[in-house]
């Protein structure tokens, strides 16, 4: 999947190939930092950046603009699951790390048949600065070009764009702007599959008392006691929910800790047996990870006037449970 090329193609044919290596070699030409962030051909020919600071590194897709992996140099593990199964391109969204639902969350709110969780997942973003702080941060701007498919989807103007910031954190700020001269409302989130050691010695804690919608029961508004534990699927949007959480994983005895900023509603997924119905996900998968989603959902959607903006923003570090 070429930069700036909106075809859903597959497969990396050797023509296809050919012009995500020029994209490649121009791209590495306007933004590379030596030794510290190269942009390379993925799987299907999709385009990666790979960044390296001096607290971790990274990985990232241009389709989708999404963070496949994130591993400071001190953690065994990748904070991320991403599957091996995943597609990149042909219209899917990768399976793992970071995607971006954006303008809506889950099956589409109007009801014609829209993909579910947007678009903004499947398209090729654009790359618009790489900067490197003086703390050996990277930080890596990027946004949506605009494109006459979207017309089908969606007829207001709008301007999304994303910062990832890669350091001693991984730090995500998605900002939607009205470019329109009409007011319009979204629903999104930030999609995250976190790698936990084994499901069933994980817990989310944070949660205790607050309500959630449970969507594997008609939506039922519920109350949550104790920390959120998985026993089988889980689909929740939990309301109100507080600016951090954490998820507690005894297997890997570590702890992923979930800052959000303008968000107020959490979407905590887990498919359990229902991963079997995933083509892109090994039917045992759903043991290794967990989705705690960053969202504005349900009634914590957001409308924008003319003109107005309004920023998403997560921040994740690991901590070691001893
Ligand atoms: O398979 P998708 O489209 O990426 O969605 C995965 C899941 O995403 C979660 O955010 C939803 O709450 C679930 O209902 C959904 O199944």
């Amino acid at each position: 999947m070429a930069q700036q090329s909106h075809s859903h193609e597959t497969g990396a044919s050797p023509v296809f190939s050919f012009e995500a290596a020029k994209l490649i070699q121009q791209l590495n030409a306007q933004f590379a930092i030596d030794g510290k962030l190269r942009f390379v051909e993925g799987p299907e020919a999709c385009i990666m950046i790979e960044a390296t600071t001096r607290h971790a590194k990274a990985a990232i897709s241009t389709y989708g603009a999404q963070i496949l992996g994130y591993q400071p140099h001190d953690a065994e593990q990748d904070m991320l699951f991403l599957s091996p199964q995943s597609q990149y391109g042909n219209g899917k969204a990768i399976r793992g790390g970071v995607p971006l639902c954006w303008p809506w969350f889950g099956d589409d709110p109007t009801g014609r048949g829209r993909p579910a969780h947007g678009f903004a997942r499947n398209r090729v973003w654009q790359v618009n600065a790489v900067k490197l702080d003086d703390e050996d941060q990277i930080t890596i701007s990027m946004s949506l070009p605009n494109s006459e498919d979207f017309q089908q989807y969606w007829h207001s103007a709008f301007k999304l764009s994303i910062e990832i910031q890669i350091g001693k954190t991984l730090k995500i700020s998605l900002t939607t702007e009205n470019c329109d001269q009409e007011t319009f409302v979204i629903s999104q989130a930030l999609h995250t599959y976190f790698q936990v050691g084994d499901i069933e010695q994980v817990w989310l804690r944070g949660l205790d008392n607050y309500h959630y919608l449970d969507k594997t029961d008609s939506f039922h508004e519920k109350l949550q006691h104790d920390h959120v534990w998985f026993k089988n699927e889980t689909d929740r949007v939990y309301l109100h929910s507080p600016e951090q959480l954490f998820i507690e994983d005894a297997a890997l005895n570590r702890r992923i800790v979930v800052e959000s900023h303008g968000s107020e509603t959490t979407v905590v997924w887990n498919p359990w047996h229902k991963a079997s119905q995933l083509a892109d996900m090994a039917d045992d998968a759903y043991k290794t990870f967990v989705c705690v989603e960053t969202a504005n959902a349900a009634g914590d959607s957001i409308r924008l006037a003319p003109g107005q903006s309004h920023t998403l923003m997560a921040e994740y570090w690991l901590m070691s449970r001893d």
